[in-house]
């Protein structure tokens, strides 16, 4: 039937949202808030087509997204458009806790940075996956990301919860499956592709919040 050929066209395919961090760098090398948020949105999409053992992820990184659209959407939006507008707007205007939380527990700059770590998960994992061999466990390779990242700023009980929500994920062929992409050779060059991008977003911001000196906000 012509709708439900329909529907399975717009079958989810993770290299949409890889392909979203491609638009997420300007001319001049910055990151534009928008691309960046529409990326996480994707990926947050995928992680909850896995399952919900997600859940608890996914809501958290939800929220940071919103967090991040609504400045973009407000009426300061203007000074939101890219990481660097952000990063300068917010420093000029004292608008960022950077010592202890007070009285801006949500500003962007660290709700962004929390998110940026998580991009060098993402960066990690991917790397994972794309030289993994057939009998490679994504759980292993989830996790030793994980450790290598993220885990260094999250408490314990984060850490243990993580741990076992990752024990549940699909094994390499059926995670390779939902992505969408194609057959496991099609991943692999999908990857390859993505991640010279990802790195790239990623660094530019890690120099830009070490430049100001923002890699720790609480
Ligand atoms: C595919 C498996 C997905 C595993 C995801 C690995 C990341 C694990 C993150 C665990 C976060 C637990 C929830 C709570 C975290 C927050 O405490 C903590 C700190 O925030 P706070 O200072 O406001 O308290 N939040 C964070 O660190 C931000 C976490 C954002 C996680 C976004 C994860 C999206 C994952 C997308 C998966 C896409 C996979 C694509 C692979 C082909």
């Amino acid at each position: 039937m012509a709708d439900s050929v329909g529907v399975d066209n717009q079958k989810f395919c993770l290299q949409e949202v890889l392909d979203t961090f491609k638009l997420c760098l300007s001319e001049n090398k910055e990151v534009y808030l928008e691309h960046y948020v529409a990326g996480w949105r994707g990926l947050v999409k995928f992680l909850n087509s896995l399952g919900s053992v997600f859940g608890f992820i996914s809501k958290d990184a939800v929220n940071k997204i919103q967090i991040l659209v609504t400045f973009l959407n407000g009426e300061n939006g203007s000074q939101y458009v890219t990481v660097q507008s952000m990063v300068k707007y917010e420093l000029d205007n004292q608008l960022v806790d950077l010592t202890k939380r007070g009285s801006y527990p949500e500003s962007g700059c660290r709700t962004l940075l929390r998110l940026h770590r998580a991009l060098r998960w993402l960066e990690l994992f991917l790397e994972r996956l794309r030289t993994s061999t057939e009998d490679s466990k994504t759980s292993a390779m989830c996790s030793e990301s994980y450790n290598e990242s993220l885990a260094q700023h999250h408490p314990w009980a984060i850490r243990k919860a993580s741990g076992l929500a990752f024990c549940m994920l699909p094994g390499r062929p059926a995670f390779f499956e939902v992505m969408n992409v194609g057959p496991p050779e099609q991943v692999v060059a999908m990857l390859g592709e993505a991640l010279p991008l990802i790195s790239e977003v990623y660094q530019i911001t890690e120099d830009l919040y070490a430049q100001h000196n923002l890699l720790d906000l609480p």
